[in-house]
């Protein structure tokens, strides 16, 4: 309950602290008055009297502001430092947790980490500030219309006048920017999967076509934003121009009133002072209007993401499953296109059956796969294991009782046993147990450093066999009572291919539920029953030797491997 109104919860906790910073920045922006009270007291005081003691006092006292000053400065500093710091901590880990299930639930997720940023940086950065800031300015321009009513002109004019170039850069620059913006993430990402894919690049002789392409890309995002960098560098020197312009506007009407006596020169020095007070949050306002608008943005992604995925179910303990596998009229409908992937699919298993799952290619066998595993939610009918349907079942808990082994296997960063114990705390004996059932024992032993090995983003250095069978050890971690294992055998060599009909020996042995992508006759063997997938349906389910009966012409020899559907 806690966690679904996290989003919520994080944004209340960052405007509590408003009370706080607005009493800092009424402070801090009193204290700014300092200086210039102080230059006019030395010069219409201290000058006119001669007095050297008035000037020590009048000089501790500053002195002691000014110090203030740069206390409070720092304590609203600190706050925000602190909100920012426990956005990211409290709302990244959650972020991601919620990525990863708009991405099987929707195809892909409308917030990122990047979302986190841009709210981090507006709640916790200058762009806040400028708000709490910007009240003062006409508070300043008050004081110096007070001063004289010419100085006061010249101030809200010099206000106008920079407000009126603040909003005109935010016109011209945003759309163009947002779009480079835009560009460049894509251009940036094209640029991190082909490193990735260095082999074939190097292998088929593309790199340099490939890098001519992306330089083009890359001109066209730059030049994209160039303009409207150009215009934004154009327009802030302006302003920039524009505001010392005033200042010196401010001194020479100041001198001219101190001449017909309307004025004193302490008065004059400080208009000047206090205008720079005055049109600093004016400046600082439109960059943090601009950062508003991203978090305005930001916010309305994430409080989608939000909204289209749940918050973690809490933690049920229902007992190991013994692994009876039911699917009913599964259905799955591609949640981007709406292409129907599964159509029919209704099947049982008992536990300790193994499965063998065949059909031509794309027909939809990996897609049965995440459906069983509950990675992905059917659009109708169920799965259940043992009576209870995956979907309901929070995905920490189901998954200690699945084990699910992907067509391409991916692993992450950690160690080879931090990756078989699933990124949790490692059990040595589990590990262990795992990798010796999955026939990847020997093999993590002759790696240098063994289960100890520590592997890279993309876990590059192994090879796709060594993976694969990591993999597998990764899916019979913990013993699950459901095994749904995709193609186990596609990047094996035949010790790999033997190594694996031995796992789903154990397996059977050990009660455990498999059903297993394979055309493999060897795997096949192990089968107690077979599907066979055409088109997103199940076209035959039975047993392993009515069914191959029926797909392989009596003359043919066994072993030759089936075509399934055709
Ligand atoms: N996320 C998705 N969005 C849309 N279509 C998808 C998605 N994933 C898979 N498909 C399509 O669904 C169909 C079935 O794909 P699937 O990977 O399940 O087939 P497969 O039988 O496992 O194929 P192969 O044997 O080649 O691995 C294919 O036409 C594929 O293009």
């Amino acid at each position: 309950m806690a966690q679904r109104n996290l989003l919520e919860k994080i944004l209340k906790a960052g405007r509590q602290q408003f009370p706080s910073l607005f009493v800092l920045s009424f402070l801090t922006n009193l204290l700014l008055l300092v200086s210039s009270i102080y230059m006019l007291q030395v010069f219409d005081r201290v000058l006119a009297s001669g007095s050297i003691d008035t000037l020590i006092w009048l000089t501790i006292i500053a002195v002691l502001a000014i110090l203030s000053y740069g206390f409070l400065e720092f304590a609203r500093r600190k706050i925000l430092s602190r909100n920012s710091t426990w956005i990211v901590e409290n709302l990244s880990p959650e972020i991601l947790r919620r990525n990863v299930s708009a991405r099987l639930k929707v195809g892909r997720s409308p917030a990122s980490l990047g979302d986190v940023r841009d709210l981090r940086n507006f709640v916790g950065g200058d762009a806040i500030l400028a708000f709490f800031d910007a009240p003062w300015s006409p508070v300043f321009i008050a004081i110096i219309w007070l001063m004289h009513p010419i100085l006061g002109v010249i101030a809200v004019t010099g206000a106008v006048v920079l407000l009126t170039i603040g909003i005109l850069n935010d016109v011209i620059t945003r759309r163009p920017m947002a779009q480079s913006n835009a560009h460049m993430r894509q251009v940036y990402g094209d640029a991190e999967a082909f490193v990735h894919n260095a082999d074939v690049l190097e292998g088929m002789g593309m790199t340099e076509t490939v890098a001519q392409r992306w330089r083009q890309r890359y001109g066209e995002a730059e030049r994209e934003g160039a303009g409207a960098v150009e215009a934004a560098l154009i327009l802030y020197n302006m302003s920039r121009s524009i505001r010392l312009g005033f200042q010196i506007a401010i001194l020479g009407a100041g001198a001219a009133l101190v001449l017909r006596a309307e004025l004193t020169a302490g008065g004059m020095i400080a208009a000047s002072i206090i205008l720079a007070r005055a049109l600093s949050p004016v400046e600082r306002a439109i960059s943090a209007w601009k950062g508003f608008g991203s978090y305005r943005l930001a916010k309305a992604k994430l409080a989608h993401l939000f909204r289209i995925t749940d918050a973690p179910a809490d933690r049920i303990s229902l007992e190991k499953p013994k692994g009876r596998l039911s699917a009913r009229e599964l259905r799955y409908l591609a949640p981007e296109t709406q292409e129907a992937l599964i159509k029919t699919v209704t099947f049982q298993l008992s536990p300790g059956q193994i499965c063998a799952v065949l059909g031509p290619s794309g027909s939809g066998k990996s897609s049965l796969c995440r459906l069983l595993v509950g990675a992905w939610k059917p659009s109708f009918g169920e799965v259940r294991l043992d009576g209870a349907d995956m979907q309901e079942w929070p995905s920490e808990e189901r998954g200690r009782y699945v084990g699910f082994l992907p067509q391409d296997v991916d692993l992450f960063s950690g160690t080879i046993a931090e990756n078989i114990a699933r990124m949790g705390p490692v059990i040595d004996e589990k590990v262990l147990a795992a990798a010796q059932k999955s026939g990847a024992h020997d093999m993590i032993l002759s790696l240098p450093e063994g289960y100890e090995t520590q592997l890279g983003l993309y876990s590059d250095q192994l090879s796709g066999g060594q993976k694969q069978r990591i993999g597998l050890a990764r899916a019979l971690y913990g013993d699950p009572s459901l095994l749904v294992l995709d193609e186990p055998s596609s990047n094996l060599d035949g010790n790999g291919e033997i190594a694996l009909q031995k796992a789903l020996q154990l397996m059977k042995a050990a009660a455990q539920t498999v059903v297993v992508v394979t055309h493999v006759p060897s795997l096949l063997k192990q089968a107690d029953k077979i599907a066979v997938v055409n088109a997103g349906t199940m076209i035959k389910f039975g047993d392993r030797d009515e069914i191959l009966k029926d797909m392989i012409p009596k003359d043919r020899v066994p072993h030759q491997k089936p075509h399934a559907a055709e």
